[in-house]
């Protein structure tokens, strides 16, 4: 079904538009937008790089981008509708006396939005090239890519270059796990069903598990990698996104501002981890060679370009607390690696046990409740209940088998595709709602947070623990559970292989 366009039209400026991020997802995601009929038809989408390139080249270009990552046959009707809105501009984004070349190809009278795909360092100097040429108006909006900065003083240059020309409410800081539906899911499941709302505290949940596991290695992206970790890859910005959706409290409405403040208080309520406990709560991981889905893989010291003496961690699991009064004796536990048997990302909200086990005979003890989340793949879930086997045997002693309500998206929602999370996330900048995107405050909290973990891994000078790739991480990671008697839910990817 095509849609009636509901955003106004802009001028959406793709800059690094050559880069990785914009071939691989940004460019197909504008595509799709443009076939479900939500880019409105006055928009321009016009593309910047460093390099010279007549128009029909980028248009070729594009093209073939989108032959090659929407995973579709191109639709012709819908390639001409989306390459009549094309445009380039070539730009050195860091001479910022080059941004004049850019006046011809806007329209002042169209909102201009301005996604950053090109690395942060630059993004100071793309803000100052634009005000210099003039462009910049109350209007336009500002998308800027994850990550912002190595750590909390970083971030903070980054955030202030470009607080020098654009208001907080102009800028959108992208952490696409906030597009993906499951993720966005969370809010509808917590807060539409009286049956959740009332039993999401202490009281009633034991534990949370919350796991992130890639099977792909770092694909080509060493540089960028080895100076990161997946603790700034992952951590830092997608888990403690969702672990803050998780905890935070009702928002008074679902306006931007509501829901960023609730997530800000959970940043907050974070139980420091420092020298004094790292052992104790986290582990980290570095693969060796392995195999994942029956394919030999090398380790991540022999990945082209490595530093073979890298002691960069691509697996972190650790116990995580909130020091509140919601989750008081709750801990939140997080695994995300590269490298794993399969990908996939599920949260487990384990619920407590039944005060009093009435059916002994068939369970010594009853297993918990659990709440599953499958945020991807076959985005769904899962509640484990416990349920008497039809069948006359047995007198007062029945027979109790575990069992799964399962809703699975793709098979409740037949005729709705599953959008990429970048396509929300594009709409939502075109729509200009800030709710999915982070403020600063967060992302700074979230970074001092995550610099007292990664300053106490660099003081105890261990090296991350060696997992093959293709398992799921070091075995430290199954003690961090098994010390408080609980293990790690299985993947339900795995499960049903
Ligand atoms: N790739 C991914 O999957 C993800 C990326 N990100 C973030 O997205 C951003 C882009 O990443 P990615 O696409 O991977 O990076 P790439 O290096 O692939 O792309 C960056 C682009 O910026 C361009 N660029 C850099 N400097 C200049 C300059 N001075 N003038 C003009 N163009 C310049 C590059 O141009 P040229 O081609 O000429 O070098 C390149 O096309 C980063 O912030 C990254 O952290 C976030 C999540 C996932
Ligand atoms: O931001 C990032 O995310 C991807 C994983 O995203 P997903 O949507 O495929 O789950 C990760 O591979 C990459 O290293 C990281 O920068």
């Amino acid at each position: 079904m095509v849609l009636e366009s509901t955003v106004k039209p802009c001028d959406f400026v793709l800059f690094g538009t050559k880069g990785d991020l914009a071939r691989r997802k940004l460019l197909p995601s504008l595509y799709q937008l443009e076939k479900t009929g939500l880019i409105h038809q006055d928009t321009r989408i016009i593309g910047v790089a460093r390099n010279e390139m007549s128009l029909d080249e980028y248009v070729a270009l594009v093209k073939e981008n989108i032959e090659k990552f929407s995973g579709e046959a191109l639709c012709q009707d819908t390639w001409q509708q989306f390459s009549a809105k094309l445009d380039y501009v070539k730009v050195d984004m860091k001479d910022t006396a080059s941004y004049g070349a850019f006046k011809e190809h806007v329209d002042a009278s169209r909102t201009m939005v301005c996604y950053l795909a090109t690395p942060p360092a630059i993004y100071g100097d793309i803000c100052k090239g634009l005000y210099q040429a003039d462009i910049i108006d109350a209007s336009m909006r500002v998308v800027l890519e994850k990550p912002i900065g190595h750590d909390f003083a970083s971030s903070q240059v980054i955030n202030d270059q470009v607080a020098e020309y654009f208001n907080e409410n102009q800028i959108y800081r992208i952490d696409h796990y906030l597009g993906k539906e499951t993720v966005l899911n969370l809010i509808a499941l917590r807060f539409a069903n009286s049956l959740f709302a009332t039993n999401w505290d202490h009281n009633c949940i034991d534990h949370v598990q919350i796991s992130v596991a890639e099977s792909v290695g770092i694909e080509g992206r060493w540089g960028y990698f080895d100076e990161a970790g997946q603790m700034r890859d992952m951590v830092q910005n997608h888990l403690l996104q969702i672990l803050s959706l998780i905890a935070m409290e009702p928002p008074t409405d679902l306006n931007a501002d509501s829901i960023r403040d609730e997530k800000l208080k959970v940043l907050k309520a974070l139980r420091p981890i420092n020298s004094h406990n790292i052992a104790d709560k986290t582990v980290r991981g570095q693969y060796t060679s392995g195999f994942v889905k029956g394919e030999e893989v090398p380790g991540y010291l022999e990945e082209p370009d490595a530093n073979q003496k890298s002691g960069t961690e691509t697996f972190v699991a650790m116990k995580v607390e909130l020091d509140n009064w919601r989750w008081a004796g709750v801990p939140f536990y997080l695994r995300t690696g590269k490298r794993m048997p399969t990908k996939s990302s599920e949260i487990v909200i384990v619920f407590k046990p039944q005060p009093h086990n009435l059916f002994k005979e068939s369970f010594k003890e009853l297993p918990p409740n659990k709440l599953t989340i499958r945020l991807q793949p076959d985005e769904g879930v899962e509640v484990t209940v416990m349920n008497k086997v039809p069948g006359l045997t047995g007198s007062s002693a029945m027979d109790l088998q575990k069992t799964k309500l399962n809703l699975s998206f793709s098979e409740t929602f037949q005729d709705e595709r599953i959008a990429d999370a970048y396509e929300k996330l594009l709409l939502e900048v075109m729509m200009g709602n800030q709710a999915l995107f982070v403020r600063r405050d967060e992302v700074e909290q979230a970074w001092s947070w995550v610099d007292s973990i990664i300053e106490a891994w660099e003081s105890s000078n261990e090296p991350p623990e060696p997992y093959q790739a293709g398992t799921w991480g070091p075995v430290a990671s199954i003690a961090l559970m098994a010390r408080d008697e609980r293990n790690w839910v299985e993947s339900s990817v795995k499960k049903k292989k």
